[in-house]
């Protein structure tokens, strides 16, 4: 039986007269990647915001590690990881200073070098973010969600504008830090990202969860109405063709 880490029961956020998130219910189960999906707008980003103690809520109930939001929002802060959007970085220092910094925010003891090893930038340890490529700079805000050593992850559009290289690299990274232990919750635009990493989904449009399932069950429902693409799926796609003519590793490094 799968425990939940994370129960969202009839949440509801309204902005003034507008309400975006209307009353949603999801569980987030110990030790999954949790994909959140949804258009532009669809409330994806509130919903995390007030699960992250981030943004007020206005009704409904959140539970994170057993820990009511209302109730021990600092407990919950204690064991979830969020990457902080880059601009947030200080700018005069290198990446081993800054996760020394966060650390010492965190109250935690953390082998900087180690962490960085563990997001592949050990070459990059005395450079500062500003001067990272995208993709480093991505795994970089990652390795900075795992300083607090938290149960769970949150990741918003961890791979948007990467390039495939990157992209799949950092999928490696999440898979790793998931395989280690950690939930994961990530909110992509990706589909195939989303069918490559996610092992539940729920699709929200307009603040409202539409569809809650594994990626090959939502798949399966939808043949089963007797959907069917127009044109003939090929054994590889653009991206394939890509990856093979442009290979594997990672330009940046
Ligand atoms: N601070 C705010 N004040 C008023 N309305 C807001 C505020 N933040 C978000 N909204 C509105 O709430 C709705 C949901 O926004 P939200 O950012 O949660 O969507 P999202 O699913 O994360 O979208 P995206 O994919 O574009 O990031 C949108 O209509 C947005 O305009």
């Amino acid at each position: 039986m799968a425990t939940p880490i994370i129960s969202v029961s009839n949440l509801v956020k309204d902005y003034d007269q507008f309400r975006a998130v209307k009353g949603i219910s999801f569980e987030v189960y110990e030790g999954e990647i949790f994909g959140l999906l949804g258009p532009n707008g669809a409330g994806k980003s509130t919903t995390l915001e007030i699960i992250e103690t981030l943004r007020e809520k206005t009704s409904g109930d959140v539970v994170v590690g057993g820990y009511n939001l209302d109730r021990e929002p600092d407990a919950i802060k204690g064991i979830i990881g969020v990457q902080l959007q880059a601009s947030g970085y200080y700018p005069g220092l290198n990446l081993l200073q800054l996760v020394d910094l966060f650390a010492g925010l965190y109250n935690q003891r953390v082998h900087a070098m180690d962490l960085l090893r563990t997001v592949n930038l050990e070459e990059k340890a005395r450079a500062k973010f500003k001067d990272l490529s995208g993709g480093q700079k991505q795994r970089f805000s990652v390795a900075t969600t795992l300083i607090n050593k938290p149960r769970v992850v949150f990741l918003d559009e961890p791979t948007t504008g990467l390039d495939p290289q990157a992209r799949r690299n950092l999928w490696e990274l999440i898979r790793k830090i998931n395989a280690e232990g950690t939930t994961v919750i990530i909110t992509t635009h990706y589909m195939d990202e989303a069918e490559y990493l996610c092992n539940r989904i729920a699709i929200i449009d307009s603040g409202e969860i539409v569809a809650l399932d594994t990626p090959d069950q939502l798949i399966d429902n939808l043949v089963a109405t007797g959907f069917e693409r127009s044109k003939e799926v090929k054994k590889a796609n653009l991206e394939d063709v890509f990856i093979q003519l442009t290979g594997k590793h990672l330009r940046e490094d």
